[in-house]
């Protein structure tokens, strides 16, 4: 399974070739986000990004939408360095909705700068929320939604602006146990029915197994390792759960990133014996 990062012929995509990044501290320490960093994501993958804390898997997804610049080597979404705007969707674990815009408006002022009309933003807007099952809502303010209802708003908003590229950063991590689950079906779905490249970044190693067709393990600011997850779709509950590849692959992610934690010194677990973390 310790494969090289592959190549692949396809020039669509994100292609990062010796990506580095390094940013200041406050007492003028640098600190190596990214080091060297190569991968290709092929057009339409789901790819999950999974590493200890601090690895640099955020700013692998705020790379990948133009947000921050390498400070060396380049980055290529489609062909061409990618510029901040509708090429990318982002949905955060906080949401970031408007809170004193409707659903509605909170999806159709993520569609202003595309040169559509309002009447055309109204139907992008409620084909989305449809798609996600809260057209039902469209007239109501976040703080009236619960939680798995919200991310799904942020997750229309996102697919409206129909990106090249979905970056999602830990989407699900404050979603309870079920909802969570749900949510991972509903994303799988809509991933179905509308493909794009997504980049998954999650702490959960059965959430990366269940929802990726690649893992990427990273460890201080490195790409350690791509493992493809040949799991049938479509996936989920128990039956996936129980799936001796699922439970194979589940357990050398998770092997392999406890090795991970356990010899990084700012890791609270540093130098303790894998035995003693569950
Ligand atoms: N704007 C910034 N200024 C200074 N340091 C930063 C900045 N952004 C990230 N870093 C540092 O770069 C490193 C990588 O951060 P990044 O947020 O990409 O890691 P991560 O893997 O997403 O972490 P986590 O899982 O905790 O969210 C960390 O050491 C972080 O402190």
């Amino acid at each position: 399974m310790n494969r090289p990062v592959t190549t692949q012929s396809s020039s669509t995509g994100l292609v990062m070739e010796n990506v580095s990044k390094t940013f200041l501290r406050p007492d003028g320490a640098e600190t190596f986000a990214l080091r060297d960093v190569n991968l290709q994501l092929a057009d339409q993958q789901f790819v999950a990004l999974v590493g200890p804390s601090g690895c640099g898997k955020t700013t692998m997804l705020r790379m990948a939408n133009g947000l921050l610049q390498p400070d060396g080597g380049r980055v290529l979404l489609n062909n061409a360095p990618p510029v901040p705007g509708p090429d990318a969707g982002f949905v955060f674990q906080s949401f970031r909705l408007i809170p004193w815009e409707t659903v509605l408006s909170n999806i159709t002022f993520a569609l202003m700068d595309m040169g559509l009309t309002k009447a055309e933003r109204n139907d992008r807007a409620m084909h989305y929320l449809e798609l996600v099952g809260l057209a039902r809502v469209a007239g109501n303010y976040p703080a009236q939604l619960s939680g798995g209802m919200r991310q799904r708003v942020a997750l229309a908003r996102a697919l409206a602006v129909e990106p090249k590229i979905l970056l999602m950063d830990e989407p699900f991590a404050s979603l309870d146990a079920q909802t969570r689950e749900l949510m991972q079906i509903e994303l799988l779905s809509l991933w179905e029915r509308r493909r794009a490249l997504v980049m998954f970044v999650t702490h959960s190693v059965d959430e990366a197994v269940t929802l990726a067709d690649r893992v990427v393990v990273m460890g201080a600011g490195r790409v350690l390792e791509t493992v493809d997850i040949d799991l049938p779709r479509p996936r989920a509950g128990e039956a996936l759960r129980a799936d001796p590849r699922y439970i194979e692959l589940r357990t050398y992610l998770w092997a392999r990133i406890r090795e991970l934690v356990l010899s990084d010194p700012a890791s609270e677990f540093h130098g303790r014996a894998a035995g003693q973390v569950a």
